[in-house]
């Protein structure tokens, strides 16, 4: 089998292995996923995303998977760097990203960052989804000190807890068992954010099938969401990840989440994918 080329790319330090599906697919299973994603013995990345066709109205479908080979709808910080992969290939700086979520508009910036159009939040609580009906503003959830998140999805389900001091937070401990709380169904990304002002949150999140990243940009999308409906922010802000900054607007005139932030690429290899268990 020739060798395949890879790109290993990163958003705020979320940090993916980019494969190039269009021409065939490449019988990525869970446990090849698992083994490229494995930090000692593949390449190691927070996510694998392989680039599909994505026929109409679409420059190219985004394929999300977590490290423990569940798929995702939604992944903002990847969705940038794909963005910026087809607006290089295409001289275009506007493209299209399709996911399951959706067609996602970006635009690349003359200075390299990237603003994707995430959509609109999904606030019902069968859209998060959550196991039963109740109010996605605040769930009868406790986590240490923290308690009564808010819920709702980009794509993916996202809870955000609300805290007064981040750092005090053992989040890589309250992280598990939250993730997959019988309250949701399709398991869930879990946030804490710390409001340091109407336009500036600091965030971490757990990520749902992949655990502690450096950043999120769905989950710094449903933050600002969730901190604008529990009248805690703006419809603007500037969300302060461990990686870095990323500036989230919840756009009132469509009710659409603008996500801006860098892109980088940290390599480009070639693998043999015969060497990696199928
Ligand atoms: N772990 C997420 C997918 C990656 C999201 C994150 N890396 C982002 O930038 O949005 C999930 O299972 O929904």
């Amino acid at each position: 089998m020739p060798l395949l080329p890879f790109r290993k790319m990163h958003g705020l330090g979320n940090d993916f292995v980019v494969l190039d599906e269009r021409a065939a697919p490449l019988g990525l299973t869970p446990a090849r996923v698992a083994a490229l994603a494995d930090r000692r013995r593949g390449i190691g990345c927070d996510q694998l995303v392989s680039l599909e066709p994505a026929g109409a109205g679409a420059d190219v479908f985004l394929r999300i998977r977590n490290p423990d080979g569940s798929e995702a709808g939604a992944c903002g910080n990847a969705t940038r760097c794909v963005a910026a992969l087809i607006a290089a290939e295409t001289g275009r700086r506007r493209v299209v990203v399709r996911t399951l979520a959706g067609d996602l508009p970006a635009e690349v910036h003359p200075d390299g960052s990237v603003t994707v159009d995430m959509g609109p939040p999904r606030l019902g609580w069968q859209e998060v989804p959550l196991a039963e009906p109740m109010d996605t503003l605040r769930l009868p959830l406790a986590a240490g000190a923290a308690e009564g998140p808010a819920a709702c999805s980009m794509g993916n389900p996202h809870a955000t807890f609300f805290v007064p001091d981040l750092d005090a937070v053992p989040v890589a401990t309250l992280g598990p068992a939250l993730e997959r709380h019988p309250l949701f169904p399709e398991r869930a990304n879990i946030g804490f954010a710390q409001v340091l002002a109407p336009d500036r949150l600091r965030l971490v999140v757990w990520e749902r099938g992949a655990g502690m990243t450096l950043a999120c940009g769905s989950g710094a999308c449903a933050a600002l969401v969730n901190a604008h409906r529990r009248g805690l922010a703006g419809r603007r802000a500037t969300v302060v990840l461990p990686g870095g900054e990323l500036a989230i607007e919840w756009r009132a005139a469509d009710g659409h989440v603008l996500m801006t932030g860098p892109v980088a690429t940290a390599f480009t290899g070639q693998l043999d994918l015969a060497a990696y268990p199928a």
